[in-house]
């Protein structure tokens, strides 16, 4: 069953240094969820917290009950972002050896089609991969997963523009397939925009815009004409000089 999320004054503090604020939203199940906010916004910890990695106060549900180290709903939540569990110094096929034993509806196909399509092989070592490559592993690795709940954060970094398209058009393919739960973290707004439909902005720890992204772009739009969600985001984080 895809998992729905339900944020009832969510909050984080790192220590002191509080990162989350009283968030309070929804995230329907089998919808693909933009992330969007400035560096140092919160989304990386919201990301966290929604994969179960750390402990929310507030209420944090994933399909009705929280993540926190829940071994219903930990398998199948995958977080790709640059802290995920792979074998450094080891071969790739270790790395996915692990994900493919843990992960409940790993896709032997799929996973292998990306494999091809990137050029990579079992036998590579993760470290000896280029910063793109890399990310093109952990991406297939989250998308073979097929978890009821996928984020991923940033995990374009480092990939060239071809291997970008190729992933948003291999995440909407097994989307179709396997209707579930993503959430999409990423500063290349103009690039994820065709691709979701609701949309949450965080801004210094707090949710400032929460709904479908067709509604912002109305909102924010100018003499008939629809804003760009990188327009939305500027209008509602940007500040210019002298104003
Ligand atoms: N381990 C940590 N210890 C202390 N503070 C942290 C830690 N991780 C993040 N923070 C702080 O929490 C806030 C939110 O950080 P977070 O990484 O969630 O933002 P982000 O929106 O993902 O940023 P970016 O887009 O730059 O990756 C920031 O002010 C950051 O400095």
């Amino acid at each position: 069953m895809t998992y729905s999320i339900s944020m009832t004054n969510v909050s984080y503090a790192y220590g002191k240094k509080e990162a989350l604020r009283g968030i309070n939203a929804q995230i329907p199940a089998g919808t693909i969820t933009g992330l969007l906010g400035r560096n140092g916004s919160g989304k990386s910890t919201l990301a966290m917290l929604l994969a179960g990695q750390m402990k929310a106060e507030g209420e944090l549900l994933v399909n009705g009950t929280s993540p926190w180290e829940n071994p219903e709903i930990m398998p199948n939540t995958v977080l790709v972002s640059d802290s995920t569990s792979i074998f450094l110094d080891n071969k790739l096929g270790r790395s996915s050896e692990l994900w493919r034993n843990s992960r409940p509806n790993w896709d032997e196909d799929l996973y292998n089609e990306l494999l091809d399509m990137w050029q990579l092989s079992e036998k590579d070592t993760y470290s000896s991969l280029s910063r793109g490559q890399q990310s093109a592993f952990v991406a297939a690795l989250g998308l073979a997963s097929q978890g009821e709940l996928t984020i991923f954060d940033e995990v374009h970094l480092g990939m060239d523009v071809v291997v970008r398209q190729e992933f948003y058009d291999a995440m909407l393919a097994s989307f179709v397939k396997k209707p579930r739960t993503i959430i999409l973290s990423s500063h290349l707004v103009s690039e994820i925009e065709n691709l979701i439909e609701e949309v949450l902005i965080v801004d210094r720890g707090k949710l400032i815009a929460a709904g479908f992204a067709d509604d912002l772009r109305e909102e924010h739009g100018q003499d008939g004409a629809q804003a760009s969600l990188t327009d939305v985001l500027i209008n509602l984080t940007g500040k210019r000089i002298g104003k």
